[in-house]
């Protein structure tokens, strides 16, 4: 960084220009305040202003709370700063600060849903700063200050919690300080020390280093164990601000009667070091001097104390943690921030107190000791993510810090008496944020409960990869399935203990080892049995049976030793289906087999048929494969509404494919007269009905379609990879393999763990639902 015009190194100067030209393209920086009602006519204008606004107005004259209903303040943060001390850049004034401010807003809103406004004030002095932002009550429903330096940081945040009635959180304090302690005792619980008995050197006494003095002491560590160093050296008796009655309230409780004068002085023999202050104070000679596996907190941004190789090599058995997320262990106060605000605003908390701040410090401890989640695996693709020195809190974009972090903070608003608005229902509160992290949350609850309830037993013919190894541990946890892996179980075991899981073959997970498992005769003597009159003699059997898992898991659900498959993690789509075909087959009734996917939009979710399968299926077809893409898409819970899709509209063209959609509609809708559907139209038509209607003001079809059936496979794969780019939001499911005798789905190779974890789920629903109709 050069704040000085030190010269930059290439990566550096890449970094640089990549950041400004992020900055500033394609729109200028990075947030924008979008309206969340329509605006579109003369009655939505007085609604949203005059003469309707008067009555939400009036209302909220007569109750104040009604402003959480009519207006967006209960979601709105004020991100705060006078720019003082920004990141370690230091005093660089409100306006340099907002790149900054505009961050912490797209981190909220991302991670958490909350709105903010990022405010920059040009005022120094702490009281007026405190009667301008306290003036802020009415428009927002917290204060999240930021990059405010102290000693003046302290006084300003406990005026304005004592004046306002919403939550005022000092991030470079509080956040800072949650993260670390959580850093702090699981460091300790690794390398086995007392938190009572280390001795703590630190290097910074500002904000951010003594609130997280505050809570390190509050969790155990001895105040007679630290020692602080200011810009000015080790904060002691003897320095002439402290005899001189100088020292700021904050630096006096730190204030040591010590021969120690400098950060080596400290350091030597220390346990622990958090750094709080600037740019590599810490040296490697010092890091050298520390005690047994020294945890380094070297927090400074956005360059450390001291950078993690440097430590490394100084002492090979340190642990270290930084701001970056560069280098393992980020310490970084957004993995706080978006959530004890999300649980502050949900539950309407008019302070943030200490137990709220304390179960943020639980929850973020516990989280890095429970495995990696789905999204936290592909987000950091390749990266260990075991418990351990180098995964010592969880990381940035784990999803499930929501998850923990808003309802224990709700829990404890409400147990410290500051919840104007007590969540009720703890874990339907939790569920209820899954709507920020995983959009297939509601979505696939249905399917989820129906597995839940059936546990069937799922065989995975690519069971040593490691996105299905996360995944079945998911699926263990949630109760979904009874997995089944096919695979060595050597690599399994070492492959399992790589990624930090905890499910155990045998016990929790049965193995079908493909090179050597006493069932072999019996599958390739089954394999044979079916294929022997396509010209398959006993000896092409065995090496099928040995060349293909996908074969092998076909065979065991033929046998009787599993419910349903998961298959097509590797290899084409079509070789998969061809042993499907042959060894599962048809289901009764079925003429074809077909696929389906589905898209989780921001508007709307949409399944889309046939994407892998049929080329260019007739009508007949078509109807009976928009058949069994209607009864899948009940299984979510939703009643299907179908397009037929078309270039032609409700008979604009002749042509031989428009002709073929308006036919396939015919029989479909001769034979499901209860579906809503219609056909041949417009992809638009499809989704709007005002379009639709302006053809045919009598459609059968109402709403917005949520099943399209397309012409042919190209146009069906084409359209779903184009709307799952253009939804850069958006998650997808699928493919869904319709049409077999049994439940397998033949997944693709960019499948992730989430979508395997679905499959399963779906996979165990359909066991269920085949079940249940046998009766
Ligand atoms: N990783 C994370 O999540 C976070 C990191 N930080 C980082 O922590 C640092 C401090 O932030 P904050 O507390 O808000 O800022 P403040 O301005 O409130 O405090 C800075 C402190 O660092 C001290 N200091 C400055 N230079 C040195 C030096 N060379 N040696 C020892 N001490 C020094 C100052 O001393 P003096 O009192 O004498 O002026 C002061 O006590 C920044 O780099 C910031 O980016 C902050 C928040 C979160
Ligand atoms: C992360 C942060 O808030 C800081 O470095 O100031
Ligand atoms: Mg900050």
């Amino acid at each position: 960084m050069e704040k000085n015009n030190a010269p930059l190194s290439p990566a550096e100067a890449a970094l640089r220009d990549a950041a400004r030209e992020y900055h500033r393209a394609p729109t200028r920086g990075k947030i924008s305040v979008t309206p969340t009602k329509a605006l579109s006519n003369q009655r939505d204008l007085s609604l949203a202003y005059s003469p309707g606004v008067a009555y939400p107005c009036l209302d909220i004259e007569q109750d104040p709370a009604l402003a959480a209903e009519y207006t967006s303040r209960g979601n709105l943060v004020g991100v705060i700063t006078n720019g003082t001390a920004v990141l370690g850049l230091g005093d660089i004034g409100p306006l340099a600060a907002k790149p900054v401010m505009e961050g912490k807003g797209c981190l909220f809103k991302k991670f958490a849903g909350v709105d903010v406004f990022d405010i920059e004030l040009a005022e120094r002095d702490p009281d007026k700063l405190i009667e301008i932002i306290a003036a802020m009550e009415p428009t927002l429903g917290g204060i999240n200050l930021e990059d405010i330096k102290a000693p003046e940081c302290f006084y300003i945040e406990r005026e304005l919690s004592k004046r306002m009635n919403i939550p005022v959180f000092h991030d470079d304090q509080h956040g800072t300080a949650i993260i670390s302690s959580a850093a702090l005792l699981n460091g300790l619980e690794l390398v086995g020390k007392d938190i009572g008995a280390v001795k703590v050197a630190v290097s910074g006494a500002g904000a951010a280093a003594i609130a997280c003095l505050d809570v390190m002491v509050g969790l155990g560590v001895k105040r007679e164990h630290v020692f602080v160093c200011d810009s000015r050296g080790v904060i002691q008796s003897q320095r002439e601000d402290a005899k001189a009655g100088k020292l700021d309230e904050s630096k006096r409780r730190y204030c040591q009667v010590t021969t120690a004068r400098t950060l080596a002085d400290v350091v030597n023999g220390a346990d622990v070091f958090l750094g709080c202050s600037a740019a590599g104070v810490l040296t490697a000679e010092m890091v050298k001097t520390m005690g047994a596996q020294p945890i380094i907190l070297a927090l400074a941004n956005p360059e450390p104390e001291i950078r993690p190789e440097l430590a490394k090599a100084a002492r090979p058995d340190c642990i270290i943690a930084t701001g970056r997320s560069d280098y393992p262990n980020q310490v970084n106060n957004v993995l706080c921030f978006p959530y004890i605000f999300r649980g502050a605003l949900d539950c309407g908390a008019t302070k943030i107190t200490e137990g709220m701040k304390l179960a943020c410090v639980r929850e973020i401890a516990a989280l890095a000791k429970a495995e990696t989640s789905d999204e936290v695996a592909a987000a950091y693709a390749g990266q260990e993510l075991a418990f351990g020195p180098d995964y010592l809190i969880p990381k940035p974009f784990d999803a499930r810090l929501i998850l923990r972090i808003a309802p224990a903070v709700a829990a404890a608003a409400a147990a410290d008496g500051v919840a104007t608005r007590p969540v009720e229902d703890l874990a339907a509160y939790r569920q209820s944020l899954e709507r920020f992290v995983y959009q297939t949350g509601m979505f696939m609850r249905p399917v989820f409960n129906a597995a839940k309830a059936e546990k069937a037993r799922v065989i995975y013919a690519e069971g040593e990869d490691e996105r299905v190894l996360r995944a079945v541990q998911v699926a263990l946890d949630e109760g979904i399935a009874r997995p089944t892996l096919i695979g060595r179980p050597a690599v399994l075991e070492a492959r399992i203990q790589r990624a930090g899981l905890r499910l155990k073959l045998g016990s929790d997970v049965a193995v079908i080892d493909p090179e050597d498992d006493p069932r072999f005769r019996q599958y390739w003597e089954a394999y044979h049995a079916r294929m022997k009159r396509n010209g398959v003699t006993p000896e092409m059997a065995k090496s099928a049976v040995r060349r293909s898992n996908t074969a092998i898991g076909a065979l065991a659900i033929e046998l009787g030793d599993a419910d349903a498959m998961i298959c097509g993690l590797v290899g084409k789509f079509d070789r998969h289906l061809e042993q499907v075909r042959d060894l599962v087959g048809l289901a009764p009734g079925a003429r074809q087999f077909a696929a389906m996917n589905a898209l989780m939009l921001e508007q709307m979710t949409l399944f889309i048929t046939d994407t892998f399968v049929n080329d260019d299926p007739s009508a007949e077809e078509l109807a009976d494969i928009a058949a069994m893409a209607a009864e899948e898409v009940r299984r979510f819970g939703l009643p299907p509404k179908l397009a037929f899709v078309s270039h032609s509209m409700f008979g604009s063209s002749t042509r031989p494919s428009a002709l073929k959609m308006r036919r396939a509609h015919e029989l479909f809708a001769a034979a499901h007269p209860e579906v809503e559907c219609d056909g041949e139209m417009h992809g638009d038509a499809a989704l709007s009905e005002s379009v639709r209607q302006a053809f045919l003001p009598d459609s059968k079809l109402t709403g917005a379609a949520n099943l399209l059936v397309l012409p042919t496979l190209d146009a069906a794969n084409i359209l779903f990879n184009v709307l799952k780019i253009s939804a850069s939001q958006g998650v997808t499911i699928g493919p869904m393999l319709l049409g077999a005798a049994k439940p397998v789905h033949i997944l693709t190779p960019s499948a992730t763990v989430r979508r395997i974890v679905n499959m399963t789920a779906l996979a165990v629903a359909d066991v269920r639902e085949a079940r249940l109709n046998r009766g």
